[in-house]
């Protein structure tokens, strides 16, 4: 490299002379807004966006960006596996708001832009921000994202959740389910597996279509828990009655699944009665707090799949209480939940809430809250249980993930029929999110299994796992 390319490139900050320049460029930018006044021309407007893309964009990227007017600022990496494309003036201006995440989620549910090809790949933009950046740079970037968000004018909300009352309590948890799972079972039925399980599937070879990996999976949870004929088993946030129904017609157990979902209760029991498995399986709308009505100790196992993420923190110990009290003891438990993996954070704390406003918990799952592993344990422990065993399937999940875009894609104009543009965009963007997420490991899926030792210290577990994979 000669001596005079390397000088003109920027040297890279270190992350507090970064913070410095980051606030000096705001203020700078800030000022400089004031005197903007008069109304930019297209190619101001074009060259603004340029500017602001260049530097906000991952520097290795796989996906082409498109200018409303067809300008094309190119990937960086091949293959391209998608193209986002500014649908008008006002896009990124719009798409440039804080918190960052709502700001572009938001743009997106409107249709402000377009993701063409795979989705996954750009769902990461909240967290990139590599592009080495001098004070300079900054505040000109600074300036023209003034630009342009003055240029973009105001812009509707799109449609969210309504919840009153505190957060977790019986009524707003009621509220959050109705809100994501009663949405339209029609809707979930075209991209879901034949048995709608709306959880991780589990693909032991890579090769399995999602109906196996959905069936391979609640195999997979009933030999962990070692079900036998006869046994009670209750199933914690049964969804549409998935595993109930398998584990019933596979195992010979008496099932009571709980949901809080009118619309899932429905199709459920619909199903089991298909099934022929009415005198095995009860599915009700019950509360976690609840389940222990039954009696205490009336279950010999317990399952809970996609259903924790919903309990929040503050409730965590109550949950594996409450499991725990239904359980005999002697009885095991297998909790399969999404967890928040703690990897030190990328940026300053400051920097963090500018991207992140919580568009997951505001759109998808309302109240949703995604605790670390150890806090997971340390409350199940809190409640008396013993962990026996714990198995993370985040790469399962990140292919679940990809056949329900599939699926989803695939059935795009039924979906829309259904549930309207907006709530499509939304459920697009939200499984790509994940996919992305579970594929960085950000995310992780455990499954945890969970026993409660009887007077004299026993567990009803053999001395090896042989026969999980028999
Ligand atoms: C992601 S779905 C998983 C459904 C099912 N286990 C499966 O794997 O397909 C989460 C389930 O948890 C249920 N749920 C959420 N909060 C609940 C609560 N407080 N009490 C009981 N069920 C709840 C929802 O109704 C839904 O059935």
């Amino acid at each position: 490299m000669s001596a005079s390319s390397r000088m003109d490139r920027p040297t890279p900050l270190r992350p507090a002379t970064r913070g410095l320049a980051w606030a000096a460029g705001l203020t700078a930018a800030v000022l400089a807004a004031r005197q903007v006044r008069r109304p930019p021309t297209p190619a101001e407007l074009r060259a603004a966006a340029l500017d602001v893309l260049e530097a906000a964009l991952p520097q290795r990227r796989t996906f082409d960006v498109q200018l409303w007017d067809g300008t094309v600022l190119p990937a960086t990496v091949k293959p391209v596996t998608a193209r986002l494309v500014l649908k008008g003036e006002h896009s990124l201006g719009r798409m440039l708001g804080l918190p960052l995440d709502l700001a572009l989620g938001e743009a997106y549910l409107r249709g402000d832009f377009e993701i063409e090809g795979d989705i996954s790949t750009v769902a990461g933009l909240t967290t990139a921000f590599d592009a080495p950046l001098t004070p300079a740079r900054v505040a000109r970037v600074l300036r023209n994202v003034q630009r342009l968000r003055a240029h973009a004018g105001p812009a509707p909300r799109p449609v969210t959740a309504h919840l009153d009352g505190t957060p977790h309590s019986r009524e707003r948890d009621q509220q959050a389910v109705t809100y994501h799972y009663d949405l339209s079972n029609d809707f979930y039925r075209l991209w879901l597996d034949r048995r709608m399980v709306y959880s991780c599937g589990y693909f032991p070879s890579g090769n399995e279509t999602l109906d196996e990996a959905q069936t391979a999976k609640l195999e997979h949870i009933c030999r962990k828990l070692r079900l036998k004929p006869g046994e009670r088993l209750l199933d914690i946030g049964c969804g549409w009655g998935g595993l109930a129904i398998y584990a019933a017609g596979q195992y010979g157990v008496q099932v009571l699944g709980v949901t809080l979902s009118e619309a899932q209760l429905r199709e459920g029991r619909a199903r089991v009665e298909a099934a022929g498995l009415s005198h095995l399986v009860r599915l009700e709308v019950r509360d976690y707090r609840d389940v222990v009505s039954e009696g205490p100790g009336s279950f010999d196992k317990i399952t809970s799949v996609g259903m924790a993420e919903h309990v929040g923190r503050a409730n965590m110990t109550t949950y594996f209480r409450s499991a725990y009290a239904a359980l005999r003891p002697g009885g095991l438990m297998l909790n399969h939940a999404i967890g928040a993996n703690v990897q030190p954070p990328k940026f300053p704390k400051w920097l963090q809430a500018l991207t992140s406003g919580g568009f997951m918990q505001k759109y998808v799952f309302p109240d949703g809250e995604l605790l670390p592993l150890w806090e997971t344990l340390q409350h199940a422990e809190g409640a008396g249980f013993e962990p026996r065993d714990v198995e993370n399937l985040r790469e399962h999940y990140a292919r679940t993930l990809l056949c329900w875009s599939d699926n989803l894609e695939a059935r795009r104009e039924e979906a829309r029929a259904l549930v309207g543009e907006e709530r499509f965009r939304l459920w697009r963007l939200y499984i790509a999110a994940c996919v992305n997420g579970f594929r960085s490991g950000q995310l992780d899926l455990y499954q945890t299994l969970l026993a409660k030792p009887d007077e004299e210290g026993r567990v009803e577990l053999p001395m090896s796992r042989a026969d999980v994979y028999r």
